[in-house]
């Protein structure tokens, strides 16, 4: 079954790796919600070094939502995800062209201060990656970091005190991050004892405890077991009520579960078609992507 029937769109030669002379048309991308966007990406670029791995992307992300990125290894997924809260600003060789709008202000203008851009754009990494610290610790790590709660002896000496604070958002944080439960009786126990689930929903738990607006999650359940995932699941889906969550997944079953939209990337840094879940999985426009999302390659 061939989507591309229109003269611009046929598909032409197709290889193992998906790399086709299939015209890429905006139209496929011009995805169309209600609401002004959480965050709008126009013309993106980005570089390492001489190798082109994004090119040109537009796209615009709802808020309160999943929005699913899928497409195969290399294709510049998490190079995109990256450059939302402007992570690639630490690989030397990134170079990043186009704009980025947080809220409709511009994340790449001079002066943005990024602990701050990060503090409302957070992010999630694939393997659950904890502090060896306590559990307490980890949790409370970024607002102490960032000196927006303070406690101990030299803030008691200094007439500040914020362990009740503390201790509230630490309990809220990991209840919406579904884990309070399983942790309330051992906050003081080192994080790394925790099975990898449950590491990673404390990591999730961490992420919210610096009050995001945006989570951005790099296949947080790759290194999972299915019931591990199947609760990472769940609770993203929760949080969607709350913040405007993007995620890399290379499971296609996930992306369909849990996204309202999703994005198809394809070799070269393209951003080939983005839509509704539903639509991009049984009835995309391109070839390409129709061949991805049955197995045909990637
Ligand atoms: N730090 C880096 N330095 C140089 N090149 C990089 C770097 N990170 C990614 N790349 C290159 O950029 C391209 C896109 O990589 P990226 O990791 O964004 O793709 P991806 O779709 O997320 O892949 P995967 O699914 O395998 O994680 C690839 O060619 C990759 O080799």
């Amino acid at each position: 079954m061939s989507k591309a029937t229109s003269e611009s769109t046929t598909a032409a030669e197709q290889t193992t790796t998906g790399e086709t002379d299939e015209r890429v048309d905006p139209e496929w991308s011009n995805y169309q919600f209600s609401g002004a966007p959480k965050m709008a990406v126009e013309d993106l670029d980005v570089y390492y070094g001489s190798d082109h791995a994004l090119d040109g992307i537009s796209m615009e992300i709802p808020e309160r939502s999943v929005t699913a990125l899928i497409g195969p290894s290399g294709c510049g997924k998490s190079t995109f995800l990256r450059s939302l809260n402007r992570m690639n600003d630490r690989i030397r060789s990134a170079r990043v062209e186009g704009s980025v709008r947080l809220d409709g202000e511009e994340v790449y203008a001079d002066g943005v201060d990024l602990v701050e851009l990060r503090k409302r754009v957070g992010m999630v990494f694939q393997n659950p990656n904890p502090f060896p610290k306590s559990i307490r610790d980890n949790v409370s790590y970024g607002p102490r970091k960032h000196g927006d709660l303070e406690t101990g002896l030299l803030a008691r000496a200094l007439g500040r005190d914020d362990t009740e604070e503390l201790d509230d958002l630490v309990e809220r944080s990991l209840r919406r991050a579904a884990i309070w439960e399983e942790v309330n009786d051992r906050l003081d126990d080192n994080a790394l004892g925790l099975s990898g689930g449950q590491q990673q929903r404390l990591c999730i738990a961490r992420c919210l405890a610096t009050d995001p607006e945006v989570i951005l999650m790099d296949e947080p359940a790759s290194a999972l077991d299915p019931i591990a995932t199947a609760k990472i699941e769940d609770l993203i889906d929760e949080l969607a009520e709350e913040y405007t969550v993007v995620i890399v997944t290379h499971n296609m079953q996930q992306a369909a579960r849990i996204s309202e939209q999703t994005a198809v990337f394809l070799t070269g840094g393209e951003l080939v078609e983005y839509d509704e879940t539903e639509k991009i999985f049984e009835n995309p426009e391109s070839q390409r992507v129709e061949d991805y999302v049955t197995g045909k390659f990637g």
